[in-house]
């Protein structure tokens, strides 16, 4: 055992590193790195965390925070704007966009001690900076020092898909914007695509959204996908769906994007949001003896075991739903695993995501649209009949559960207001295999949008109390009562 590991965890130098005896090597310092290099230094272990860019990665610097900041500002302008509604008249609003991203590096630097290379020293960990490469099943390389370990954690994220030949943004280069675009061209019509064209509209851009499917958020409830198309198009998105960019040119600072229905559209930036793919060249995975799926993701099994028995893989580098939460939950059960030996999976079947436009979407576990073609029923209360959202005037939106045979929720779809934070409590269900009746005995407090769940969660039981055995006993215990005068 080398010196290093002895003493108080610390950042090393590559040639420090490299004289290491280490449990466990992790390769990037993102969402799934940085949880599992924790957890490993938690168990006792020896770990080294090596990341080439920034610690925190693309969520701190790239991804949720830079996203979720800038809609903050976004709402804040359409609120004030809104405010009319509330019978407040806040006259113009003026959006200053350099103070507007002031706040999202703000936001950004707030968090990112959280992360540093001496935080992590101070949980156990040892830190690298530099790229790593493989260079055989035990061992990876970085700055040219060899470096042994005995199990290894590929953290090593996504890159976004761009399109070939054109000049586009993308989430890594979004956030260097000096200036608002007048007109924004936005591809794709997934998660960041709805929230970050809502956002440039919101702070004064016209936004195009161009969008191959039928419908956005194609992975979420129908009705979740009309409701977020018809908040875009109120906000002045102009939504163009079922088609998809076939070519575009740049002139005098402007790009004429061709469709492939035969329209163009014109606009001072493009902003590409068309999914995420897997660049895993030079990580020498050959090497490592570590196999990639057909898409170009590190195959891993629900232990996060790759091809290599001494490999294991989490977040965004392997085809699991990529989330910052999956990413760090995944990143935690695979360090578990290599520090303790265990096969402990992961599970796929309560995963919950959040899409942060107005109004939220926000789901977990079987998906609501689903629920007629898997035997389920579904029970739901429109935010219609929601006193929180009637005093609030936001009534667009729905809580629906998806119920199996034993009255077991199994999945849950929100749209509202503060969706994202109703979800945790039909998480819970989800994942601890609670029941409509559980649900229903639980006291919410008045008015919330969780009381959503709740109420349809009551109606369902008390329908429950009409049929069957137990109606049958109700009778009989009111005839009893009767009787007895
Ligand atoms: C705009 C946007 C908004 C998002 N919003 C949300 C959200 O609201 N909620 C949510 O849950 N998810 C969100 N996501 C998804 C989330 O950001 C990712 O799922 C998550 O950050 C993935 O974490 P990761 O650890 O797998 O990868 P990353 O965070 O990408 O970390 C990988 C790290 O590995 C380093 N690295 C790569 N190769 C090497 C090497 N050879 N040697 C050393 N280091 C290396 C990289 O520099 C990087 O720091 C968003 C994503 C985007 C793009
Ligand atoms: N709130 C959140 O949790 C959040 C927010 C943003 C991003 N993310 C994560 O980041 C990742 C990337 O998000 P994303 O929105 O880029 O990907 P995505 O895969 O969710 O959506 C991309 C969409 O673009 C469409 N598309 C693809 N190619 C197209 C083309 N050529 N023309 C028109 N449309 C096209 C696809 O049909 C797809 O629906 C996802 O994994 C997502 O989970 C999460």
């Amino acid at each position: 055992m080398a010196s290093v590991s002895r003493r108080r965890a610390r950042p090393l130098t590559a040639v420090e590193a490299g004289r290491g005896d280490w449990d466990l090597v992790v390769i990037g310092a993102g969402s799934a790195g940085l949880v599992g290099a924790r957890t490993a230094a938690v168990l006792g272990a020896r770990v080294l965390l090596i990341e080439a860019d920034g610690f925190g990665g693309e969520c701190l610097f790239t991804g949720c925070v830079p996203s979720k900041a800038l809609i903050a500002a976004a709402d804040a302008a359409q609120d004030a704007r809104d405010a009319g509604r509330l019978g407040i008249h806040a006259g113009d609003v003026r959006v200053d966009f350099a103070a507007v991203m002031a706040h999202v590096k703000g936001a950004i630097a707030a968090i990112a001690p959280v992360d540093s290379p001496e935080t992590l020293a101070e949980t156990g960990v040892y830190t690298l900076r530099g790229r790593a490469r493989f260079d055989g099943p035990r061992s990876l390389v970085v700055e040219g020092v060899g470096i042994r370990f005995r199990d290894a954690l590929v953290a090593t994220g996504s890159a976004p898909v761009v399109p070939e030949g054109v000049d586009v943004l993308t989430n890594e280069t979004l956030w260097d914007l000096e200036e608002l675009p007048e007109t924004l061209l936005v591809l794709g019509g997934g998660a960041i695509g709805c929230e970050m064209a809502q956002a440039f509209a919101r702070l004064g851009s016209r936004v195009t959204l161009v969008h191959r499917g039928d419908r956005l958020l194609p992975k979420e409830d129908p009705a979740a996908s009309a409701l977020v198309l018809s908040a875009l198009r109120a906000d002045g998105v102009e939504v163009r769906l079922g088609t998809t960019l076939s070519g575009a040119e740049r002139e005098h600072g402007r790009t004429t994007a061709r469709l492939d229905d035969g329209t163009t559209a014109v606009a001072d930036r493009v902003l590409a949001a068309l999914g995420r793919r897997v660049d895993t060249t030079g990580l020498g995975l050959d090497a490592a003896g570590v196999d990639l799926d057909a898409s170009g993701a590190i195959a891993v099994d629900r232990t996060l075991a790759t091809s290599n028995p001494r490999v294991r893989a989490a977040g965004d580098v392997t085809p699991l739903p990529r989330f910052t939460h999956t990413a760090g939950m995944f990143g935690s059960v695979a360090a578990t695993n290599a520090v303790l030996g265990l096969s402990r999976r992961v599970r796929l079947d309560d995963v919950p995501r959040v899409t942060f436009t107005s109004p939220e979407v926000a789901a977990v576990g079987v998906s609501t649209a689903d629920a007629a073609t898997r035997g389920l029923r579904v029970v739901e209360t429109a935010h219609h009949d929601l006193d929180r959202a009637i005093a609030e005037g936001r009534t667009d939106g729905f809580t629906r559960l998806a119920v199996d045979r034993k009255g077991r929720v199994v999945g849950a779809t929100i749209v509202g207001p503060r969706a994202g934070e109703s979800l945790g409590e039909l998480s819970t269900a989800v994942s601890r295999g609670l029941t409509v009746r559980d649900l229903a005995g639980v006291l919410h407090a008045y008015p919330t949008y969780s009381d959503a769940g709740w109420n349809a969660a009551v109606r369902d039981a008390q329908g429950a109390l009409r049929a069957g055995i137990v109606a049958s006993a109700i009778r009989l215990l009111r005839r009893v009562r009767r009787r007895r005068g």
